[in-house]
C-alpha cells in the first residue's frame, strides 16, 4: 500500500463497509453515516435474514451514489454462475465467500471488470494462498458452510500478522460492533473493517436480522474512523 494511504500518525485511514443491507432506508443511512461501501448479500446457500433476491440486489446497488462502493456479496459454486450474477446486479465490487479455489478465483477475477474481494476464514492455514487472486482479502469468522454474518470475533493478533505479511489490502470482519471496532483497528491495523450483525436493530432484547439500527451505524463509522459522531 502506498504511503498516501497513511495519516500523519502513520496509521492508514480505515475504510468502512456495512454489509447485509436489505432496505433502501438502511442503504441511505449507511451512506449518510459516511461508510465507504455498502454490501448487499444475494444468492447464498445459507439461511440468513440478510439475503435479498437478485432484483432487490440490483435495485439496492443501483441506488448507491457515486464515490461510495456498492458490493455484491455472494457464494457462487462456479465461475460462470458468479459472472452471471455480476452481470445482472452491476455492482462496483464483488465479494465472494465459499468454495471457489484460488485458481477459480483468479479465473473469475480475469472475467470481471470490478474489484474482487475474497472472504477467507481467519482460522484457516491457507489464507495466504488466496492473496494472489484477490484485490482485497476479507478476513472473517466464517460458519461451517463458508458464509459470513456470524457476529463472532476471531484472533485479531493472528489477523494482524496477515496484514503485516501481505501486500493485498486486508478487511477485518467478524463480530465487530460500535464498542469493539476501535480496539480492533488499533490491534489489527487493517485497510478496512466490515460489519453486518453488529449494527442491526435490537427489539425487546432480540436482534432483528437484516434491519440496521441507524444510530449504531453512525457510531460504528465514527468509532472505526475516529470521526465525531454525525448529528
Ligand atoms: O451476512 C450474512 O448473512 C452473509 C451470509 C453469507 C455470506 C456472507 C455474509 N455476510 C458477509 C459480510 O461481509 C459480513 O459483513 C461479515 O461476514 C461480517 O459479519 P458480522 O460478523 O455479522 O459483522
Amino acid at each position: 500500500m502506498s504511503d498516501a494511504s497513511h495519516t500523519e500518525s502513520g496509521r492508514s485511514a480505515t475504510r468502512v463497509k456495512v454489509c447485509g443491507v436489505t432496505r433502501e432506508s438502511d442503504r441511505e443511512a449507511v451512506v449518510a453515516a459516511g461508510a465507504d461501501a455498502v454490501g448487499v448479500v444475494s444468492d447464498v446457500p445459507v439461511d440468513t435474514p440478510r439475503e435479498v433476491d437478485a432484483d432487490t440486489a440490483a435495485d439496492l446497488l443501483a441506488g448507491v451514489p457515486p464515490l461510495v462502493t456498492g458490493v455484491l456479496v455472494t457464494m457462487p459454486t462456479t465461475v460462470e454462475a458468479a459472472v452471471g450474477l455480476v452481470e445482472d446486479a452491476e455492482p462496483d465490487a464483488v465479494q465472494v465467500h465459499g468454495g471457489l479455489s484460488p485458481g477459480e478465483l483468479g479465473a473469475l477475477s480475469r472475467r470481471l471488470s470490478q474489484d474482487l474481494v475474497v472472504a477467507v476464514d481467519a482460522g484457516a492455514d491457507d489464507v495466504r494462498d488466496y492473496a494472489d487472486a484477490a484485490d482485497a482479502l476479507l478476513v472473517d469468522s466464517v460458519d461451517a458452510a463458508g458464509g459470513g454474518g456470524t457476529g463472532e470475533t476471531h484472533d485479531w493478533e493472528r489477523t494482524r500478522e496477515i496484514v503485516a505479511d501481505l501486500d493485498v489490502p486486508v478487511i477485518l470482519a467478524g463480530g465487530l460492533t460500535p464498542d469493539n471496532v476501535a480496539a480492533a483497528v488499533e490491534t489489527v491495523d487493517p485497510f478496512g473493517v466490515d460489519v453486518a450483525t453488529g449494527v442491526e436493530r435490537v427489539e425487546g432484547g432480540e436482534r432483528v436480522g437484516g434491519e440496521k439500527d441507524h444510530e449504531a451505524v453512525r457510531e460504528f463509522v465514527a468509532a472505526a474512523t475516529r470521526r465525531e459522531v454525525a448529528a
